[in-house]
């Protein structure tokens, strides 16, 4: 606990006297402080496996600390998968995801499920186009407080402590709309990267690891091969965009995966263009496919309890592991009314009774 609130570790090295202390979070992952949103949900799963382990402590007595530990983060790998497959891809991949990841029919020992390189260093970086300039904050009671720029929330998880917890930020994101076209914002572009920027670091990014250009990409994907900037005009609808693209590059086979993948507009009710969702799709496909421990995988949990997995979601995670949360939206992803935490369904844990 710190000042009320449940934080995670503090990173000691970055306080050793009063004078010099910067509020700096430790968790397995080492962006954790990279922005205040990321932040939150770190903390919103650290609070959930804690809020587990008490449960499951009261349900069962008799396991050892060894196995609350392990049951609790079992539970929450299974939670995180349920909310990555069920509500987070079908928004982006909308038409895309039943052709491109489909349904799961079992763990496949012959998938290979580690990352491809024109995943991570070119397709998945489409994230960085949805990052906003400004974050707006709601208080308790639907009372509008100071939100902050984008910069403002890099690098500052003393602003969570200091500033209002958690809730506020997620009752913003919550009731915040995406951003539309997702083109990089000037705070990635202009301010966070001194002399360089997001973009040109994923462009680089993308040569260094030898992508092929994108028109190769469309190929693999059964797009057209474009023998002029035209030709892009099926996918890639805005002709500002393709009159940069012709200024930018001598042909279209020169163009750079993550250049032409982010400029197409999205395939039907998804977020991203057909040729980000054939390589983002077949991805996480294989990411649960090749998991042996992938929580639908029979023989992981009981039938019983893969029922209450399935019930659990983003939005009962927010109203159990915010500060003080009383509301949400049905689904967390997606804009909608505000409901009671009472009308969002929960898991019933007596079905880990021993
Ligand atoms: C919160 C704002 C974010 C910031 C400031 C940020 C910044 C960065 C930076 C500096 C890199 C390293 C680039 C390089 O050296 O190649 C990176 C990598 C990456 N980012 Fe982001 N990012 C953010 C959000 C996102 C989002 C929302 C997504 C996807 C949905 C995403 C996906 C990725 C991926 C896939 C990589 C490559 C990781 C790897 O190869 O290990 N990022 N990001």
């Amino acid at each position: 606990m710190f000042n009320g609130q449940r934080v995670l570790p503090f990173d000691q090295t970055k306080c050793q006297n009063s004078a010099q202390c910067t509020a700096t979070f430790v968790a397995g992952d080492s962006r954790v402080n990279l922005f205040l949103g990321l932040t939150t949900f770190h903390l919103l799963f650290t609070r959930e496996h804690n809020r587990l382990v008490s449960r499951l402590q009261r349900i069962n007595p008799h396991w050892t600390g060894d196995r609350l530990f392990q049951e609790a983060r079992k539970i929450v790998g299974a939670q995180i998968q349920a909310i990555c497959f069920r509500e987070y891809l079908p928004k982006i991949l909308g038409s895309a995801f039943a052709t491109t990841v489909g349904t799961y029919r079992g763990y496949n020992p012959t998938v290979d499920s580690t990352i491809a390189n024109e995943f991570t260093a070119g397709a998945f970086r489409f994230g960085h186009g949805m990052i906003q300039e400004f974050y707006p904050r709601i208080a308790e009671n639907n009372r509008t407080m100071p939100g902050f720029n984008f910069v403002e929330g890099t690098l500052h998880s003393d602003k969570l402590i200091f500033n209002g917890g958690t809730d506020p930020i997620l009752r913003g994101f919550m009731q915040t709309p995406l951003k539309r076209p997702q083109r990089l914002t000037p705070s990635i572009t202009e301010q966070m990267f001194g002399s360089t920027d997001l973009g040109t670091i994923n462009i680089q990014r993308g040569r260094d690891h030898g992508l092929p250009p994108y028109v190769k990409f469309r190929q693999l994907c059964g797009l057209s091969n474009p023998r002029t900037f035209d030709d892009l005009s099926r996918e890639i609808l805005s002709t500002n965009a393709r009159e940069a693209l012709r200024r930018t590059y001598s042909a279209p086979d020169k163009i750079d995966f993550y250049v032409g993948a982010v400029l197409e507009d999205p395939v039907v009710r998804g977020l991203i263009g057909p040729t980000l969702a054939c390589v983002v799709g077949p991805q996480f496909a294989r990411t649960r496919d090749g998991d042996r421990f992938y929580f639908e995988n029979p023989g992981i949990f009981t039938r019983i309890q893969l029922a209450e997995i399935r019930r659990s979601s983003l939005a009962r995670i927010i109203c159990d592991n915010g500060d003080r949360i009383t509301q949400v939206p049905r689904e967390a992803f997606r804009l909608g009314p505000m409901v009671s935490c009472a009308e969002i369904p929960q898991m019933d844990l007596s079905k880990w009774k021993e």
